[in-house]
């Protein structure tokens, strides 16, 4: 029993190069997500082979527009069975609750998560974007306002979970930004390994690069899973 659930993020070009990247990523893996530059791609037929595969799907689009706009996008991504989804906090409430309630109808309901604070922003892009709190209070404050809206729970990164842990005790926390002590940290700023993640309350760790971009990402897999485990 694992701690918490390991996603591999299949940030690949086409449905050519995910087949070859499954093919390779060892069965234990069972949650996928589909992000922005797969899904523009193939549209959804790129998840066809993951439900064959009898894996569960995260659908990465980050919805952030109207409340209508977005419940019926909800309800159009829910018909494709995926498990779960994301939104943006920073949509407000009436988004979230549209959001929410549409994932509800849905005969087979997705669970939905609210990004609070992407794991590419520091403290200078928040001076930037003229937010005066800090990370920790935002994303208190944004899973404030998404919990009470009825969603499922946070996209945080593993730096803010344990404030959001204290404050839902019941919510899913999904923390991005995964890297090992000595890993690449490309465009991420807010980065923890995956032990880290696991001890402040994450329930899922959303893993790309490190796995998808190793040399061995069978080996690089299994090291992550067992450092979350440690
Ligand atoms: O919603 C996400 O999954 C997400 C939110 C966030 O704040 N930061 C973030 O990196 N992500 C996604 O998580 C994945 C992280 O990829 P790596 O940095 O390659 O591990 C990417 O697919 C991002 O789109």
């Amino acid at each position: 029993m694992n701690k918490a659930d390991l996603i591999v993020a299949l940030d690949v070009p086409n449905a050519e190069a995910m087949e070859a990247k499954l093919q390779e990523l060892p069965d234990f893996i069972e949650w996928y997500k589909v992000g922005l530059e797969l899904f523009c791609a193939e549209g959804p037929a790129v998840l066809e082979p993951l439900k064959k595969r009898g894996k569960k799907i995260f659908l990465d689009l980050k919805l952030h527009d109207i409340p209508q706009t977005v419940a019926n996008a909800v309800k159009t991504a829910a018909s494709h069975g995926v498990n779960l989804m994301t939104v943006h906090a920073i949509g407000g409430r009436a988004m979230l609750e549209h959001a929410a309630k549409a994932a509800a109808e849905c005969e087979h309901p997705p669970k939905i998560v609210a990004v609070t604070t992407l794991t590419s922003l520091s403290a200078d892009d928040f001076t930037d974007l003229g937010i005066n709190r800090t990370v920790s209070e935002q994303a208190v404050k944004l899973g404030e306002l998404a919990i009470s809206s009825g969603i499922d729970g946070m996209v945080t990164s593993a730096h803010e979970a344990q404030a959001l842990r204290d404050a839902f005790p019941d919510a899913l926390l999904v923390t991005p930004g995964i890297r090992m002590p000595d890993g690449d940290v490309g465009d991420q700023k807010r980065v923890a390994s995956p032990s880290f993640a696991v001890d402040q309350g994450a329930t899922h760790l959303v893993i790309g690069r490190p796995i998808m971009h190793a040399e061995d990402p069978v080996a690089a897999a299994t090291a992550m899973l067992e450092d979350m485990n440690k």
